[in-house]
């Protein structure tokens, strides 16, 4: 986002028409967008979807100063609205079709091949949503080839909520034939889309590098999640898809117990404590919340304490 707002001051810089910078957001487009404009003084509109984006979500752009507009529809319909609006008006769009942005989400993947010493690893697990980040991961590690600093790319995965899943749909069909679907509600809500902008050049990465796409269920990934984070991880939902899909593919076999795996983790579980409160809280309809670690009520007197801590300290104890 940084890369493309500097190439919109420069152009106002050079009195180009372009009156404001826009996206349509699950979240996280429009908080990185409204901060650099805020930081350049570029106004910035977000177009969002009413009722599916908690005050907790919309507190980034609104606080940042964005022009926000609640727009009675789901991410696609925000997306095809800004679309046509931007047909009309000199407002630079900003969702990740724009390649400025693919070029600067590649450098995620040059990062990761320094990180390992520029030893490739077997796999990196992408979340898929709007589909710019899977493409710009590929696009960054064929560059590496390319250029000589690695001999290979590393396989890649695209994790899909079965909720919102059109691209797994269209894997798992041969690639035959793309059809949007309509997104329904998921606890990974910045991928709740289901008409993906850069569908094509998704299917493009995949298929240059033997990609897999795979899906995680509303259980799997809220399990995942609170797998992850009873390991001192405190991660997102969407985090939660992408370790589904490590899980699925080790399982089968597909991933190998030695194979490097890189799992690209997308937002901090800060964001989204109340998906996590009604986990441990064993408070969603239908999900038996297999990690749950609610609280125990105790009364405040010294034996009730005793008696609830020897009960813990006893199933924690080591069985010899
Ligand atoms: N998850 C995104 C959706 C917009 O996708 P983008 O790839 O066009 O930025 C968000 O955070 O808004």
């Amino acid at each position: 986002m940084t890369v493309l707002v500097i190439q919109v001051n420069s152009l106002r810089k050079k009195n180009k028409p372009v009156v404001g910078v826009g996206c349509a957001s699950t979240r996280d487009t429009s908080a990185a967008l409204s901060a650099y404009c805020a930081s350049a003084n570029i106004p910035s509109i977000m177009f969002l979807p009413a009722n599916k984006i908690s005050m907790a979500q919309l507190v980034q752009p609104i606080a940042n100063g964005a022009f926000v507009l609640s727009i009675d529809t789901d991410f696609d319909g925000c997306m095809q609205l800004i679309w046509e609006v931007t047909a009309e008006l000199p407002i630079y769009l900003a969702n990740s079709l724009n390649s400025l942005r693919l070029e600067a989400q590649k450098t995620a993947a040059i990062e990761i091949l320094q990180q390992f010493d520029w030893e490739v690893p077997d796999w990196v697990i992408v979340l898929g949503g709007n589909l710019g980040n899977i493409y710009a991961f590929y696009k960054g590690f064929h560059m590496c080839k390319e250029l000589g600093l690695v001999d290979r790319i590393p396989r890649l995965v695209c994790a899909q909520a079965a909720n919102a899943n059109p691209l797994y749909l269209y894997y798992k069909a041969g690639w035959k034939e793309f059809k949007p679907v309509k997104a329904n509600t998921t606890f990974a809500s910045a991928i709740q889309i289901g008409d993906p902008v850069s569908i094509d050049r998704a299917v493009y990465a995949l298929k240059n590098c033997d990609g897999i796409v795979e899906e995680a269920m509303e259980e799997e990934l809220m399990d995942a999640m609170a797998q992850a984070d009873s390991t001192r991880m405190f991660i997102c939902p969407h985090t939660g898809v992408a370790l589904t899909a490590l899980m699925k593919l080790r399982k089968s076999g597909v991933n190998g117990a030695n194979d490097r795996t890189v799992v690209v983790s997308t937002a901090h579980g800060l964001k989204f404590t109340q998906s996590k409160i009604d986990y441990h809280s064993n408070d969603i309809k239908d999900m038996a919340c297999r990690f749950a670690n609610p609280p125990v009520s105790v009364s405040a007197d010294f034996g009730s304490v005793m008696d609830v801590l020897k009960k813990y300290l006893l199933s924690k104890a080591p069985k010899y």
